[in-house]
Parts: structure tokens; sequence; C-alpha cells
């Protein structure tokens, strides 16, 4: 379970010496618990991003904390085999240089988990994300968009977390491929028995995989709907955008 507690975020605006700062984040407190696909949706610069980072523990908060079963997700112990990511970038997430094999085999080592069946753990990774071995020596600018956020999310599943964070995983995928990632992403839940952060600005593709949704406006919280419920959402805001998807 992951628990977010009165999390504030800013940044310096300005210059290095500046002393004013942009809040981002104000007084987030939610919880993940484990194996639940909870989409956290909101406008452009609402902070989605900014939240995922600090959920990675890529960055700290100013205030406030957050806990991986007791445990601070910004020590590297704690995140490490629990929350892995993939982002919208597909392009700039795989070393240009590294065949699918070795940007699979990354995380892997990172973990000191690379044994003897490596080439047999690809192969299962590789077909379990639709494709087939021989993608195994391909190089990133060899692979549609969709095939190379296949590739991401083999390699985020790789480790075997118990949660995924993916931040506009699917934004810039066109229709039919989107669908595609969605249905993959659906599906790969269940062979690991594994959860969802789904940071996303697209209120159809949360509402397609997520059993909850966080709705950020402005830095905050606005609203956490079940999905099922999400017709009945309480807040003007919420109320509007869900009425701006629907029209
Ligand atoms: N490292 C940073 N330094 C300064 N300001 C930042 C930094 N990261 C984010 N911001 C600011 O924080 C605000 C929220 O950005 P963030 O990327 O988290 O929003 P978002 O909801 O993910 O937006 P989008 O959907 O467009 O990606 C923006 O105003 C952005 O300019």
């Amino acid at each position: 379970m992951l628990t977010v507690d009165r999390v504030e975020k800013s940044y310096r605006t300005g210059g290095w010496f500046s002393k004013e700062r942009k809040q981002v984040l104000t007084d987030i407190s939610f919880t993940w618990r484990s194996g639940e696909c909870l989409g956290v949706i909101g406008e452009s610069g609402s902070g989605k991003s900014t939240l995922g980072r600090l959920l990675l523990g890529i960055e700290k908060p100013d205030r406030g904390t957050i806990v991986w079963d007791g445990m601070r997700i910004g020590d590297r112990p704690t995140r490490l085999g629990s929350i892995s990511a993939v982002f919208q970038d597909y392009t700039s997430s795989i070393n240009p240089f590294y065949t699918v094999e070795q940007a699979i085999l990354e995380p892997l080592k990172l973990h000191n988990k690379t044994g003897r069946d490596h080439a047999f753990k690809v192969d299962l990774l590789l077909h379990q994300v639709g494709l087939d071995s021989t993608y195994r020596h391909k190089y990133p600018h060899e692979l549609s968009g969709g095939e190379a956020q296949r590739v991401c999310i083999a390699r985020a599943v790789s480790t075997e977390p118990r949660c995924i964070l993916l931040d506009e995983a699917v934004s810039s995928l066109d229709g039919s491929v989107q669908f595609q990632v969605l249905e993959l992403l659906k599906h790969l839940r269940t062979v690991y028995d594994m959860g969802y952060i789904f940071i996303t600005h697209d209120i159809q593709a949360a509402a397609y995989i997520c059993d909850r949704i966080m709705i950020v406006r402005n830095g905050r919280i606005e609203e956490i709907v079940d999905t099922e419920q999400l017709h009945e959402v309480q807040s003007p805001y919420a109320k509007k955008l869900l009425q701006m998807v629907m029209t």
C-alpha cells in the first residue's frame, strides 16, 4: 500500500537567487491500494507529472510523506522492485545504442537478477507484450511507436514490481494502437497480479482501465471517485470536465 500524506511541492521561479516559488502541489493525501489501478486525471499543468515523480521517489516533497508499506519511498531499497514506470516519450526512454534485449535487461541488472536464463526471460517478456523473439536484436529506431512502448512496458514488468506508474503512457499513440496497449496493460495486470497508477489527461482511457479516478485541479485533489460512479461526481469542476468529453 502506498500512502501519501499532506504532500506539498513547489519550484523556484526566476533565477538561482530568486526567492519566489510556484506552488505546484498542495495538501495531497490519498492511498493507493495494492493491486488497484488508480487514475490521476487533470488538465495540463495541474501537477500530475510532478506528483508522479514524487511517487517514484525521483523528487522529494517539500512537506508531507510518501510511504510504501511503512517505508519511505525516497529510500532506494524501498522503491526497487516495488514501483517502476513507463513514460510518454518512449523514444527517449530507451537508450538508442541498446538493442531491445539490452533495454529489457537493464533494470534486471540493477536488481542483480540477470541469471543464466536471461535469454528465456527476454523471450517470455517479449511474448507477453505481443512481440516475437526477432525483436531482441532490434534497435529503438527500428521500432514503431506502439512497439517501442511495448518494449518499455516489458522493461517495467521485468522486475515484477507491485505497481507500475504510467505517465501519459498511451497518449502519444494513435487510436487503435492506444487501445491495444490498454488491452495489454489490462492483461498484464492479471498475469503479474500488480496494480497501476495511471496518469493521463484522457478521461476515456482512464475510465477504460482504472478502478478509481483521482481528479487533480491546480495541484489539489478535487475528488476521488470509483470509476463505476464516475457519472456521479460531486464537484462542479469534475462535472464540467466530464461533460467536456461526453459531449
Ligand atoms: N522542475 C520544475 N521546475 C519548475 N517548474 C516546474 C517543474 N516541473 C513542473 N513545473 C511546473 O509545475 C506545474 C505542473 O507541471 P506538471 O508537469 O506536473 O503538470 P501536468 O499536469 O503533468 O501537465 P501536462 O499534462 O501538461 O504534462 C507547471 O506549471 C510546470 O511548469
